[in-house]
């Protein structure tokens, strides 16, 4: 890598940054004016923002939480219930300072509570995300989008929310954690392609 570009990843990356000061949210790659940042919590979520990006490029940026849901099942989907009714938006430990720079960003989650995971909505709050494009992907237990792809239109303001990607990923409820592999991951490469060509973000 040469020297200049060097120092242009080290300042795009630098302007990330966390709250508490410490570098860096999980950028994996800087180019494009394209952000894809995604919740997942067994990796379905995370597998499809990968094959986004190998499609698309843009950077990835995995939403982090300040204080991380419990492990169990069980606990997790009575604490997101709870948030959901009181409106409760968790603290997430980043802040995209520099999102001025990003035209699409691709905005992806599991479907939780039949709606837009709290940590989710949390982002689009702490965002300035007026005149953007916002496309929205998601992995779910078999049940749909819910009211997600609603929440993100309320929330981005007055941003063009493009047709959202859905696609059935685990079903932690019966034990079937990260599903994205074999047979499925290359139907969900097929799907991504597809909906990327019928929105022209690719050719
Ligand atoms: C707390 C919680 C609530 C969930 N609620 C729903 C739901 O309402 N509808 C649904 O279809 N799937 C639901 N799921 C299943 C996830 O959407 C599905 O497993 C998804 O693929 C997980 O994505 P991830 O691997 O990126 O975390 C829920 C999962 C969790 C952990």
């Amino acid at each position: 890598m040469k020297r200049s570009e060097f120092v242009k990843r080290i300042f795009a990356l630098s302007l990330l940054t966390t709250t508490t000061g410490s570098l860096f949210a999980r950028i994996i790659r800087s180019k494009e004016q394209t952000l894809i940042v995604y919740l997942s919590r067994t990796n379905n979520t995370k597998a499809i923002a990968q094959m986004i990006q190998k499609e698309l490029g843009g950077d990835l940026l995995l939403l982090e939480l300040a204080k991380p849901y419990p492990e169990d099942y069980k606990k997790t989907v009575d604490q997101v219930s709870n948030e959901n009714e009181t409106g409760y938006l968790p603290e997430l430990p980043t802040k995209v300072y520099d999102i001025g720079r990003y035209n699409t960003i691709f905005i992806g989650y599991p479907t939780w509570d039949m709606q837009l995971p709290p940590p989710m909505k949390s982002f689009l709050t702490n965002h300035d995300l007026r005149n953007k494009t916002i496309v929205p992907f998601n992995t779910n237990a078999g049940y749909g989008l819910g009211t997600s792809v609603e929440t993100i239109k309320k929330l981005s303001k007055s941003s063009k929310v493009l047709e959202p990607f859905k696609i059935e990923g685990g079903k932690e409820r019966d034990g079937i954690l990260f599903v994205m592999k074999g047979e499925k991951e290359k139907q969900a490469q097929i799907k991504i392609k597809k909906w990327l060509l019928e929105l022209q973000l690719i050719k």
